[in-house]
């Protein structure tokens, strides 16, 4: 019953889950033929991987009034999302260089990206953390009618039926077809670890100079306690009808390690072992604990 009513949230277009109600297969298929600019930037992630938290550096390295504050824009409007464009954003009449968000699989993306033209920033996190994350995030979806467990959630999302599909399919997608794309890849973890030296790799890659000062200010207000009660970052923009953050927060913990707060050794194994199956042949290394020195 619960895993139906978590099922009941999405619906699946070629081969991955989206959110119901929020996106069509038309408009998904239509976004292939998507125009893209050389200057475009797309973030990709799947879900609860530094979406909004990549999103708000990304504003704030693109746009001196972000950083400066003069300016009234939520990030979303900033980098709406290609598939989920809720505020109908036109996106042909935006002023260059364009910021755009997905969670989206590389096969579903516009065509234009694989001649090497705009560029890609694919964010990944590990895969507990992210799922701990997105099980607090079913907890404020309104559309949920009522709290799923964590035991029920573990399972749906190991077997891939989430919003975003599998994060080991996601994940190995754009990690083996990284060569079609003009990408950089980040973790989330190397954002905790080192926010500047991430901050400084995305400004060379979006060839953007910034001083020192500005910089200092990019990292200042991309923290995640900035973050949490900046109107135009924390996602409380969204319509109560869609994300409930009476129930909890976007910017809930923000850290590295939350899963063992939350995993059974038998569902570490269980993750670990799908892990092996389907990344085990692939140099991908992660911190698994905030505390660790080397990710392994
Ligand atoms: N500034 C900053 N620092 C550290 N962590 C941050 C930051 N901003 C967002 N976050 C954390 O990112 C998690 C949400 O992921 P996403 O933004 O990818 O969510 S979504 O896919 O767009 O729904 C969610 O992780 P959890 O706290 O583990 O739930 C957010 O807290």
């Amino acid at each position: 019953m619960a895993h139906q009513a978590l099922e009941a949230l999405i619906f699946k277009h070629k081969g991955v889950y989206f959110m119901k109600d929020m996106a069509t297969p038309e408009v998904i298929d239509s976004i292939e033929h998507m125009e893209v600019r050389e200057s475009d930037v797309f973030l990709v992630t799947y879900p609860k991987s530094g979406t909004i938290w990549t999103q708000q550096i990304l504003s704030l390295i693109l746009n001196e009034g972000h950083r400066n504050g003069t300016e009234n824009i939520d990030n979303i409007e900033r980098a709406p999302w290609i598939e989920y464009n809720i505020r109908n954003a036109d996106f042909s009449s935006r002023p260059s260089p364009r910021l755009f968000s997905t969670h989206m699989p590389y096969y579903l993306m516009p065509r234009d990206l694989r001649f090497k033209m705009g560029k890609v920033i694919y964010v990944f996190r590990n895969p507990k953390d992210a799922m701990v994350s997105f099980y607090h995030f079913y907890q404020m979806y309104s559309k949920l009618s009522y709290p799923v467990d964590f035991e029920t959630f573990a399972d749906v999302y190991m077997s891939g039926k989430v919003i975003g599909g599998s994060w080991f399919d996601h994940v190995r997608g754009w990690y083996t077809h990284k060569e079609d794309f003009n990408i950089l890849f980040l973790t989330y973890e190397e954002m905790k670890k080192d926010l500047r030296s991430v901050v400084l790799k995305i400004c060379k890659f979006v060839d953007i100079k910034l001083d020192e000062k500005a910089i200092d200010i990019v990292l200042e207000r991309a923290t995640f306690n900035k973050m949490k009660y900046d109107p135009h970052a924390n996602y409380s923009f969204l319509p109560k009808d869609l994300l409930d953050q009476s129930r909890g927060n976007f910017l809930r913990k923000g850290t590295i390690g939350d899963w063992k707060n939350m995993m059974t050794v038998a569902q570490n194994e269980k993750l670990n072992q799908i892990y092996k199956e389907k990344l085990g042949d692939l140099p991908i290394k992660f911190f698994w604990d905030i505390n660790e020195e080397t990710a392994s």
